[in-house]
Parts: C-alpha cells; structure tokens; sequence
C-alpha cells in the first residue's frame, strides 16, 4: 500500500483539513467515530463508497490507518502553537476519530509573525511533531508522501511550515511532498504583514516542495459571494 501522511498547520490549515477529512470520510464510508458504515447506513447517507466495502479494495488505506478493532484513523497531524484550534477539533463532532497524539499544540501563538513561527516559538514543538511524524511513518508499509496544508499569511502558517518543510526534505528527501497554501486576501483578512509572511515563506519553501496548489481566498470569496449568493461568507463557507 502507498501510503499518504497529511500536515494540517496553524488555524487555517487545521480548518482546511478537517473540512477535507469530512469529505474523505463520505468517500469511503467511514463515519464521525471511524467505525465503517454499515450497508443500511451507506444507503441512508447516499455515499459513493461500495456496498460491504473492504477497505483496502477502496484505497481508504492511502489516507486511513486501521486499528485492531476495526476503526479507522487519519493518517494525518495537526499541528499549532496555540491550543484553541486544536481543541475545537477535539471537542468537535470529529473529535473522536483523531488519536489524541495526532493533536500537537502549543501555548502561545505566532502573532502573524513569520518569524517567531519559524525562529523561537515554532522550534520549542518542531521536535514533537518531527518525532510523531518518524512514528506514522515507521507503520507506514511504503509511504509515498505528505500532503501540507497551511496559509502563507498566518505566522504558524508560514515560519512554521517552512521550518517543517525543510525538516522534511532533510529526513524524507526521496518523498514526495505537496503542498496546499492559502493566499492571504485583504477581503477576508486584516492583517497588514500578510504579504511580507507569503513572501517570505515562499522564498524559503520553494526549493523543499515538489509542487505546491495555491488556494486564493479571495476567488473562493467571490464565488461563495457571487456565485453562490452567501452574504458574509465565512470561513466555513470557503473551505467547504
Ligand atoms: N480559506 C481559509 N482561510 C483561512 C482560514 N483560517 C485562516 N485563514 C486565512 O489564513 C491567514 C491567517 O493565517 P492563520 O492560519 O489564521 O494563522 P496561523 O497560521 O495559525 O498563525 P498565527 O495565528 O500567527 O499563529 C489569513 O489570510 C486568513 O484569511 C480558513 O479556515 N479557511
């Protein structure tokens, strides 16, 4: 099997990736606690997966790791240095499909400042979530990659990733690594140094990525806005 390790970092990564987990779960069957649904259920909720489905028929195993009971867990981290986020999640209606070890958080975050995501508050957890990361990827049969997702504008976003990035390249230099940044736009931001973080973690992430899907907010912005008549689109409105 060619396994896949998914990074969520900092806030927007974090939602990003949770609402990207809800979709993977109705791909292949899997329900909120990740037990698999049963064949009434895959009925009920109109699920494309396949009826008695067996989960290394479905590739689930790419992205799903399975527990000796049955249950299915994310193949992914979620990494941030302030704990708010991380504990919507854990309190959240998916709370219970993550392993509480997938959930790294920090105590203080990284004020929109690319340096102290990268420099001083980003290197007091690198090492946790190096380590947990070497974990996943000692289970892993054959590991093919990691997915990242993160903004450039978000101080955790952008030093912390690139710091990462550059871990990765060192540790994983043969694996492929993808990378999904959000764009910062002035429509759903405010923060001023936004572009100086992008620009920044552009810089010193280019050369360790292997291909990067840039995400622009404001276009997701104008299409909930304009194509999707939602008034005041909200951030749950553009990562789904
Ligand atoms: N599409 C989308 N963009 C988001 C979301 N959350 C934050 N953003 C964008 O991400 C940028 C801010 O980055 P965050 O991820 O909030 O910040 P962070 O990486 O946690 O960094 P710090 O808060 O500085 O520690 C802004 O451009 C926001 O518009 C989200 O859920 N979806």
């Amino acid at each position: 099997m060619r396994e896949v390790v998914s990074i969520q970092i900092g806030q927007c990564g974090i939602q990003i990736g949770n609402a990207c987990w809800e979709l993977y779960l109705l791909e292949h069957g899997i329900n909120l606690d990740g037990s698999l649904k049963t064949k009434e259920e895959l009925t009920a909720s109109g699920s494309s997966a396949s009826v008695g489905h067996d989960t290394s028929a479905n590739d689930a195993r790419t992205f799903f790791t399975e527990t000796g009971n049955g249950k299915q867990v994310p193949r992914s981290i979620f990494v941030d240095l302030e704990p708010t986020v991380i504990d919507d999640v854990r309190n959240g209606c998916m709370g219970e499909l993550y392993h509480p070890e997938q959930l790294i958080s920090g105590k203080e975050d990284a004020a929109n400042n690319y340096a102290r995501g990268r420099y001083s508050i980003g290197k007091e957890v690198i090492d946790r979530v190096t380590s947990r990361l070497q974990k996943i990827a000692e289970q892993c049969d054959s590991l093919q990659g990691f997915l990242i997702f993160h903004s450039l504008g978000g101080g955790t976003g952008s030093g912390f990733t690139s710091l990462l990035v550059e871990r990765l390249s060192t540790d994983y230099s043969k694996k492929c690594k993808l990378d999904f940044a959000v764009y910062p736009s002035p429509k759903v931001s405010t923060a001023v140094v936004e572009p100086y973080n992008a620009l920044l973690t552009t810089h010193s992430t280019m050369d360790h990525s292997d291909c990067v899907f840039m995400v622009d907010n404001e276009a997701i912005y104008d299409i909930c806005n304009n194509s999707l008549g939602v008034d005041r689109p909200a951030y749950r409105n553009l990562n789904r």
